[in-house]
């Protein structure tokens, strides 16, 4: 099922996804004990992380019982104000009680990988592999809600369009090279790996998103459009404000 919700601003659709996030973690908690959410980098997705610090509704979560992966991370070194894992860190992960043990960063550029993207990508699909659920047919963790920005030029996690890394079929990380956004190089999750989970969450404002996202809701094919490529298994929800939905067909 896909679904298009439109807000008709970027803080309105930053507060009711962080609603809708602390109620689908505390649903997942209730039929599974855990929750387990991969999170996005970018402007909105790390907007709705600080919303869901600010919510009162936040300690409904079992923050001690939540699996929190990364759909893809910026390969800088530890600490670096612009890897998404700090980002997160700092707007959500540092204010609730999470248990390190269940937080799944990607690795850093000088970590013990180095500057290696791929050894770094091969590690973290192991770490989804250890983790594995019988519901998927791939190797990764179940994944209640895995959440996404889409950029300028469509593209989603760290794939961009016209790369290998869009059309990966076999692997469920990539160590991406040559980015157009910097920095050029980054660690993603594959189109594979993102369809396993169960509901993936589109979230993007602004009027330069507009084109992507029509294009993506129209049917693009993932190689132009990779955002087109994205969906959940069993929900796939695309959450904009009125600027990103301007050039769809209703107008949003
Ligand atoms: O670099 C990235 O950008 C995209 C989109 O970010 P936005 O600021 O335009 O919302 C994001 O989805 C991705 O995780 C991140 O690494």
């Amino acid at each position: 099922m896909t679904r298009v919700v439109v807000h008709a601003s970027g803080e309105l659709l930053a507060a009711a996804a962080a609603a809708r996030l602390i109620t689908a973690l505390v649903d997942a908690q209730a039929e599974h004990g855990v929750a387990s959410v991969v999170l996005t980098g970018g402007r909105t997705g790390i907007g709705v992380l600080e919303q869901v610090r600010r919510s009162p509704a936040r300690d409904a979560v079992d923050w001690s019982n939540v699996d929190v992966y990364w759909g893809d991370e910026r390969f800088l070194p530890d600490g670096d104000p612009e890897r998404n894992e700090t980002q997160a860190r700092e707007a959500l992960l540092d204010h609730v009680p999470v248990d390190p043990e269940r937080v799944h960063p990607m690795a850093p550029s000088d970590g013990r990988f180095g500057a290696d993207a791929e050894a770094a990508a091969a590690h973290y699909a192991e770490v989804l592999a250890t983790k594995a659920s019988p519901a998927t047919d791939i190797a990764v963790p179940r994944f209640d809600v895995l959440l996404l920005g889409v950029g300028e030029e469509g593209h989603t996690a760290s794939l961009f369009p016209d790369t290998p890394y869009v059309k990966e079929v076999e692997r469920t990380v990539v160590g991406v090279h040559d980015c157009p956004k910097p920095p050029p190089t980054r660690i993603s999750l594959t189109l594979p790996a993102i369809r396993a989970a169960s509901e993936v969450w589109l979230m993007t404002t602004g009027a330069a998103k507009a084109e992507p996202v029509a294009a993506a809701l129209a049917g693009a094919q993932p190689v132009d459009i990779p955002a087109a490529g994205a969906r959940g298994r069993n929900k796939t929800l695309w959450l904009l404000d009125a600027a990103a939905a301007s050039e769809l067909p209703t107008g949003g």
